[in-house]
């Protein structure tokens, strides 16, 4: 279990919760996390990450909880985490801002600017290693978010809509970088297409609840009968959140 939810409450100031009693367990692997707008799965990854706390309740990772203050700088060591909007460091070029986030995960200067050079290279951005990041593209700038995930050796990476903005052809990287990974992966997305090459998991939220959590076999098996191949997981998706489906068979 790479991070779990005990009793968890969070709720934005004056706004009714997000989520409530809310105790989950997300599974090991690459793990898809679906939902529409608004159901809470960038607050849930933000509370993953610790960016946000919990109100009431904890999230644990490898024995370390986010409530006890002893545990959260190495709960934040074993876990990288790609925000829904990536911040650049003013005047850091896109090599020294990765470096910079292998740094505050607590690797050494010359190794993390080591790294960098290869978390860069991965997502196909080693000639653009000298290029300010806010000067460029937000998919460009999406992988760099990716190359900082990917510089230090976290053990789970949580990914909020990470190819957001990006090309097809960068698109196409990012699997095979997902699939190339040994650590565990929590991803959130819109994106339901080709499910079984990438993820072995999907957990669906909607309303701060998990509505399916499960192998995609089993989660593609909650299409109604007739159901087109291609389109399994849409159908699927709209079962679980209980939305009338758009023409799937
Ligand atoms: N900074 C914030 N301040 C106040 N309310 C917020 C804030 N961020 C999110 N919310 C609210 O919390 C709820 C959950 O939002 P969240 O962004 O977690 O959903 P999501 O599933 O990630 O949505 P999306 O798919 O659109 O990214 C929504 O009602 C949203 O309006």
């Amino acid at each position: 279990m790479p991070i779990g939810f005990h009793s968890a409450a969070f709720g934005y100031r004056r706004r009714s919760p997000v989520i409530e009693d809310f105790t989950f367990a997300f599974p090991r692997g690459r793990t898809v996390f679906l939902g529409p707008n608004g159901a809470g799965k960038s607050t849930v990854l933000s509370l993953a990450a610790s960016v946000l706390r919990p109100q009431s309740g904890t999230v644990v990772h490898g024995g370390r909880r986010t409530d006890r203050r002893g545990d959260l700088a190495e709960f934040r060591r074993r876990i990288a985490w790609l925000p829904q909007h990536i911040e650049s460091v003013p005047r850091l070029t896109a090599r020294e801002q990765v470096a910079y986030v292998g740094w505050l995960k607590g690797m050494n200067r010359r190794d993390a600017w080591d790294a960098s050079h290869g978390a860069l290279q991965r997502v196909e951005l080693a000639d653009f290693a000298d290029r300010k990041v806010h000067r460029m593209s937000g998919g460009q700038q999406r992988r760099v978010g990716v190359a900082q995930s990917l510089v230090h050796e976290a053990e789970v990476l949580l990914l909020d809509e990470p190819t957001a903005g990006m090309d097809p052809r960068q698109r196409r990287v990012f699997h095979e970088i997902l699939g190339g990974l040994d650590q565990h992966v929590l991803l959130s997305t819109h994106d339901v297409a080709d499910l079984e090459d990438t993820y072995d998991h999907v957990v669906v939220l909607n309303g701060g609840t998990v509505r399916f959590a499960g192998a995609v076999r089993e989660f593609h098996a909650l299409a109604p009968p007739g159901t087109a191949p291609g389109r399994l997981a849409e159908a699927a998706y709209y079962v679980t959140v209980e939305e009338e489906a758009a023409a799937c068979a």
